[in-house]
């Protein structure tokens, strides 16, 4: 039997729990950016580091990878100690994904996606076909593995940085506010992107963000940093709104705003209706109404403007989609708020269509759940 270290993902390969054992880092100047840490980052799991600026959440996650020291404590990756990995085995656990993607300018989407493994061993060949493959996992288009890094949108270049970090297969991901330098609607397309990868590939991820709509989304664990380089509280989002610890982490994680709530409803529960989905083949006429295009394997095309026909191809795009019972209710919204139909666009795990649901169809679901937050 496995330890609680050192556990298995849904594909089979090792996950490593990363802890913090008493961990301190003071800088020279007498500041504390990490005050006797004590935590525990579940194996598999995401946990989210939040708290307001300058509380130590960078401090903490480079610790991590030993981009910054410790003073003192110890921090194990399973159940080997951090300080004692040489560069390449440092390498191998852990990917690293930052604001800006960080990406290598003069280097190729694939070359810059291949980096890691080819230090560590791997041909440029084979580097290159892997990195071929992670590109689809991430959601690019391979053909854009030829480009340059400014040939590409703030959100492409983020995905490149998922790509590069996860091309060695490193049991963790630390990523620092990757999501940050993007516009909300892309943020939010990266975050269900990211948490549709989570489901495949089970990483023990450590994440940074100022955003708690953010923490909330896509956190199994909140880790809530103050002041001084110490924890507030670390729980589960939907603990840390309906029981927080002190009226510092009440105040900065705004668990009495009722709209937060959505984030932590499930969208199963929400009833779809392919009513208003019409495929390319169809020979139909215009409708009055909007309706959503999609391709015969239900890939979405677009939204078909009211008085036009399928075949006119007279769409715009479907601006964002939610992934039906992996995203929250709070997606679901956001999908229906940002269609021209006022209709929420649920797609499977591939991104393809599963149904529409207009905003009346919402409400049932959200009450449904309403009752299990007053606890
Ligand atoms: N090299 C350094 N020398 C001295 N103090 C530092 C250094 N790096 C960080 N600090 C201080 O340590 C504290 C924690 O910084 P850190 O960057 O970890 O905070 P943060 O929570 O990530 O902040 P932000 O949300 O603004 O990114 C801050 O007071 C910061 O000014």
């Amino acid at each position: 039997m496995k330890s609680p270290e050192e556990q298995q993902n849904r594909s089979g390969q090792p996950t490593v729990s990363v802890r913090f054992e008493d961990v301190s880092k003071r800088y020279a100047d007498g500041t504390m950016g990490a005050d006797s840490l004590e935590l525990d980052c579940p194996a598999g799991k995401i946990t989210v580091f939040v708290g307001p600026s300058g509380c130590g959440k960078t401090t903490s996650l480079r610790m991590i990878n030993r981009m910054i020291t410790p003073t003192s404590g110890r921090i194990l990756i399973g159940r080997a100690d951090v300080s004692t990995m040489n560069e390449s085995a440092l390498r191998r656990e852990m990917g690293y994904v930052i604001q800006n993607a960080g990406l290598f300018p003069h280097r190729t989407i694939l070359d810059n996606i291949a980096t890691v493994p080819v230090l560590l061993g791997t041909s440029h060949r084979e580097a290159r076909v892997q990195a071929l493959g992670l590109m689809e996992r991430v959601g690019l288009d391979p053909a854009m593995g030829k480009r340059y890094p400014y040939q590409l949108s703030g959100g492409q270049q983020q995905r490149v940085g998922v790509a590069r970090a996860l091309a060695a297969n490193p049991p963790v991901l630390l990523m620092d506010e990757p999501f940050s330098a993007v516009d909300p609607v892309v943020r939010g397309e990266l975050q269900s992107e990211l948490l549709r990868l989570q489901q495949e590939i089970g990483k023990t991820i450590v994440f940074v963000t100022h955003d708690m709509d953010e923490a909330v989304r896509l956190a199994d664990q909140i880790v809530v940093f103050q002041k001084g380089g110490t924890i507030a509280q670390v729980a589960a989002p939907e603990v840390l709104l309906t029981a927080p610890a002190s009226e510092f982490v009440r105040n900065f994680t705004g668990g009495d705003s009722g709209v937060k709530w959505l984030s932590l409803m499930p969208s199963s529960g929400i009833v779809l209706s392919l009513e208003a989905v019409v495929d390319v083949s169809e020979s139909a006429a215009g409708s009055p109404s909007w309706r959503l295009l999609t391709d015969s394997d239900r890939g979405i095309v677009g939204w078909l403007r009211p008085g036009s026909s399928p075949r006119s191809l007279d769409v715009i795009p479907c601006r964002r989609t939610f992934t039906f019972g992996v995203d929250n209710m709070r997606a679901a919204l956001d999908s229906a708020l940002l269609s021209p139909a006022g209709l929420a666009a649920a797609v499977d795990a591939s991104g393809n269509l599963l149904g529409l649901a207009d905003l009346p169809s919402l409400e049932p679901a959200i009450r449904g759940q309403r009752s299990k937050i007053h606890v």
